[in-house]
């Protein structure tokens, strides 16, 4: 079958850096820039601010002191790794809490166990948590020109056009990003600092000086220093530092500043900086640089420097570029043109120790329990030891928070023979390919991993064969091979410690999917109950979902729909509490949610819930939609709003045309179309149809079923009477044997219209009220409700025999009233237009044009042919019965006809003729 969980989530592990989430801090010794504050006081009336500038041109420091006071705000340093769509996310959900104080908790739980479809579908749930937030918020986020991920930008468009009011995103960037930025500007949503704006001012650098130096220069002099360096704040931070020397080394910084920019700042650097640090100073400032954040112990390790501390904020006096990134100092970064050019130094000069660098500092990440960072210093290391033992810990838990792609560079990046020698590794590689939906190669992958193990002779253990079977199983299921899925489930399950709970879980469910496939549904039905309970209990929600699901699907096909019903309740509650709404499954449900509503012709409700899984997928494949709009089709037909009915088919069969569909959902698409062609007898569709229809081998589950009833209709529908009779004879076997009750209750439903063709009125009968019984149980209306008139007559006589029980009496007689309600389209053809139409037709009988029908006889036949008792007539047109009986017996002698059965066979006739299937 299909839709199932693809991978899920287990507990979370802190994922965020917390030093990336805070502003700089720090600002006493900074120049207040008021004339740039002031242009920024009045960021609240626009959408976005971008500070734009080159390296190095005070962009972070002012943000960081406009930001100062302002508790309404969130602030996201970007860093490359920031690339990531789902990280970049989640940074920017934990942003916007921080500035809300946990006001978007949904928001925060879906971005870190990536439930959702989008990142723009993410941005709108956001949003919804955020519309009732009614004052001023702000959003910064620095360095946002190291995004190059086009995927980012356009949420980040979706983000600016979509975002409430009361937010302002504030983006900093050395380079005008992608995000439709004129347009803003046009629109007056845009404020904008840039490079000009951004450099000092002669009165700036001389308040800069003053701060920074214990001598500072004349006014003049800082003037031509400043204007040498067109008022760039680094170099004045650089000519600072020189000044410490002397104050014409001062000058010739400013001259050689004066003629390069950011990227040529490296031999200024090395020059002017490292090389006039002290060596103890310089090789801090080398292997520090390893890190992205640092704090004391992360440097302790580093660098062996037991006061890491007191040396970060030495050099933090200096103006030696390093900021602190929180309110308690005790995270630290390198400002980005400064780590840029230390890191490449270190590279140089302490080539032969940089990957045992690299090597401790993932150490020191991982004492602090943050694997992903580790990750990035195991890969910079080229340590694929290293590597690989970070993975053999973390990586089942990055797995289960979708750490996929992070995952997939790991698994490069080492080499087979050391990913194989620990073969849960190569389990993990095949689960990768598996949860990105790479199923062809997660075959060939675990074969490899065999393979590579059995010539290492590297002995695999009952445990981790019996995991091999899980996956494997799993792969066979999907590939529609239940014998080898069951096979391999089974042994897994036998071989799987109580530990192995994921595995168990993938065990346990493909059994349940297996004995469902089967029919062997009451096996099935506790299996998918176990794999509920024990998914719950590791907290494996999609698992869990994916088990009710299936129990709902069991319970729908072995009739029980009020425990169907009540299933699918306790899967709605936990998508809300686990706000897993923007999950494909929940699409699933609210689908199954729409056909048990159908059948029980609550058709308001079924395509309210249709609708709603049509607004989940609207982040997905237009492919996936094909469902929900077979159940709206099959609405409007219970309806008899053959309009509609028409409008929603034409979309599925767009679909159909262009997509691949697995055969269930073929099933369940054909079987609108098969009803639509019975109700508009259109034999050449279905003809068309059934010469290239599946016919399956078996009828043994109620997709199989489905199809082959499928058939049989269009069977009924061309007259080929005995095939048919031969299908539902073999279908009814079936389901008999399988308890399908609801296959048989739509089974019996499709005898009936045969008989009723072949003229075996009471086995129709008898078959009729098999179905009402049955339909105690399943609650069954609309699918009588779609056979029309045909139904509506054989009920009449049923409730006019007064012989059935109490129950199906109500049922019989509310079917009747929806028939009556939705269906009345063929009496209602004998109008006075459609007489008309009649007596104009080339083929029309003789007898019927030269004794014509009153309009008011037309009417009375037309009620006669649907099955109306003469009292029913009466009741229907408001006359008396002794009136009614006067018409009919007018219209017997016109017609030529004896008796009521001939008259209805007359109609029949005229009905034929004029086109309309019957
Ligand atoms: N108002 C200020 N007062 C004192 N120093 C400043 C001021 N603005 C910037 N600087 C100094 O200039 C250097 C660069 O500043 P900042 O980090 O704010 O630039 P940026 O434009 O954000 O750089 P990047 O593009 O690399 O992120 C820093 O060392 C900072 O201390």
């Amino acid at each position: 079958m299909q839709d199932r969980p693809e991978s899920y989530h287990a507990g979370l592990m802190n994922m965020l850096i917390p030093s990336k989430l805070s502003r700089p801090v720090r600002l006493q010794n900074t120049v207040a820039r008021d004339r740039l504050l002031t242009k920024l006081s009045a960021a609240y009336n626009y959408r976005l601010v971008l500070i734009n500038g080159p390296a190095g041109y005070g962009k972070t420091t002012l943000l960081a002191q406009w930001a100062a006071e302002k508790t309404d705000l969130g602030w996201f340093s970007l860093d490359e790794s920031d690339n990531q769509p789902e990280r970049f996310a989640s940074y920017l959900v934990a942003a916007l809490q921080q500035a809300t104080g946990g006001h978007c908790g949904k928001s925060e739980i879906m971005s870190q166990k990536h439930q959702y479809a989008s990142l723009s579908a993410l941005f709108a749930q956001l949003f919804i948590e955020l519309s009732d937030w009614n004052t001023p918020l702000y959003l910064v986020i620095d360095d946002y020109h190291l995004i190059s991920n086009a995927q980012i930008h356009e949420a980040m468009r979706f983000f600016l056009r979509h975002q409430p009011d009361n937010l302002t995103v504030v983006l900093l960037s050395r380079t005008l990003p992608p995000l439709g930025i004129a347009n803003m500007r046009v629109r007056d949503q845009l404020l904008e600092i840039n490079m000009r704006q951004l450099a000092f001012t002669h009165q700036e650098a001389q308040q800069f000086f003053n701060h920074r130096l214990s001598s500072p220069f004349a006014e003049g002099e800082s003037h031509q220093l400043c204007d040498e360096v067109e008022g760039w704040p680094t170099a004045l931070q650089l000519i600072a530092l020189s000044a410490r020397q002397s104050a014409s080394s001062a000058q010739a910084s400013a001259k050689r500043l004066g003629r390069i920019n950011a990227a040529h700042l490296s031999d200024y650097l090395a020059d002017e900086v490292l090389d006039h640090v002290d060596a103890k100073t310089r090789d801090f400032l080398l292997r520090c640089s390893v890190l992205r954040s640092m704090n004391d112990v992360l440097i302790m390790n580093l660098t062996g420097e037991e006061n890491g501390q007191q040396q970060l904020e030495e050099l933090e006096r200096q103006g030696l570029f390093i900021h602190r990134m929180d309110s308690y100092g005790e995270w630290f970064c390198f400002h980005p043109l400064f780590a840029q050019f230390l890191r490449q130094r270190c590279q140089w000069e302490l080539a032969q120790e940089l990957p045992n660098l690299h090597r401790t500092a993932a150490m020191g990440w991982m004492d602090l329990g943050f694997p992903a960072e580790a990750i990035h210093h195991a890969l910079a290391a080229g340590d694929v030891e290293m590597l690989r033992d970070v993975l053999m810990q973390h990586a089942w838990a990055l797995f289960h928070q979708s750490e996929l792609s992070l995952l997939e560079e790991c698994i490069q990046a080492l080499p087979y023979e050391k990913l194989i020698q620990n073969p849960r590794l190569a389990l993990l590689q095949a689960w990768l390919a598996q949860s990105q939906h790479r199923y062809g190669e997660v075959e060939t992958l675990l074969t490899r991993a065999e393979q590579g193990m059995s010539e290492q002779q590297i002995e695999i253990d009952d445990e981790l064969s019996a995991e091999f079977d899980a996956l494997r199983a799993q792969v066979a299921i999907n590939a529609g091979k239940p014998e080898e899925a069951e096979y391999l489930a089974t042994e897994a399950l036998r071989k799987l410690p109580i530990g192995s709970y994921y595995s168990r879980i993938v065990a346990s469910s493909v059994i349940g999917e297996v004995h469902h496939c089967k029919g062997d549904l009451a096996r099935a039905l506790p299996m998918m109950q176990q794999t509920e309970q024990v998914a719950r209990r590791h907290q494996a929600y999609h698992y869990a979902l994916w088990a009710m699901l299936q129990q709902s699907e069991i319970l729908i096909a072995q009739g029980f729909l009020q425990a169907a019903y009540e299933t699918q309740d306790k899967a709605f509650e936990l998508i809300y509490e686990q706000h897993l709404e923007q999950l494909p499954m929940h699409e699933f449900l609210l689908r199954i949610r729409a056909q048990l509503l159908w059948s029980w012709a609550r058709l308001d409700e079924a395509e309210d819930a249709a609708r709603n899984g049509l607004k989940v997928l609207e982040n997905y494949d237009p492919q996936q939609q094909l469902q929900c709009l077979a159940l709206l089709t099959k609405c409007a037909l219970a309806r008899g709003d053959m309009d509609n009915a028409g409008s929603w088919l034409r979309r599925c069969e767009n679909l159909l045309l262009s997509g691949n569909y697995h055969r269930d959902w073929q099933t369940n698409a054909d079987k609108s179309r098969v009803i639509y062609w019975q109700m508009t007898g259109d034999k050449t569709a279905a003809a068309n149809w059934l010469m290239q229809a599946e016919k399956p081998a078996m009828a043994d589950n109620h997709f199989l079923q489905g199809q082959w009833r499928n058939i049989a209709r269009v069977q009924i529908l061309l007259g080929k009477y005995a095939e048919a009779e031969v299908v539902l004879d073999e279908l009814n076997e079936e389901a008999r044997r399988l308890r399908l009750t609801s296959d048989l209750n739509r089974n019996l439903l499709l005898c009936n219209l045969l008989y009723w063709h072949t003229d075996r009125k009471s086995e129709a009968q008898k078959v009729l009220i098999e179905a009402l019984s049955l339909s105690n149980r399943t609650g069954f209306v609309s699918h009588f409700v779609i056979e029309g008139e045909i139904m509506a007559q054989q009920l009449r006589q049923l409730l006019q025999l007064n012989t059935l029980p109490e129950l199906d009496q109500h049922r019989a007689q509310r079917i009747l009233r929806d028939i009556n309600q939705h269906h009345r389209h063929k009496y209602a053809h004998f109008d006075e237009s459609f007489v008309e139409k009649l007596l104009n037709h080339p083929q029309v009988p003789e007898l019927i044009r030269t004794s014509p029908l009153t309009q008011r006889e037309w009417q009375v036949l037309g009620l006669i042919y649907s099955g109306y008792s003469n009292e029913q007539i009466a009741g229907e047109l408001d006359v008396a019965a002794t009136t009614i009986k006067t018409h009919i017996r007018n219209l017997y002698q016109k017609l030529g006809v004896a008796h009521r059965q001939e008259a209805v066979q007359q109609a029949q006739q005229i009905m034929k003729m004029m086109g309309y299937g019957v």
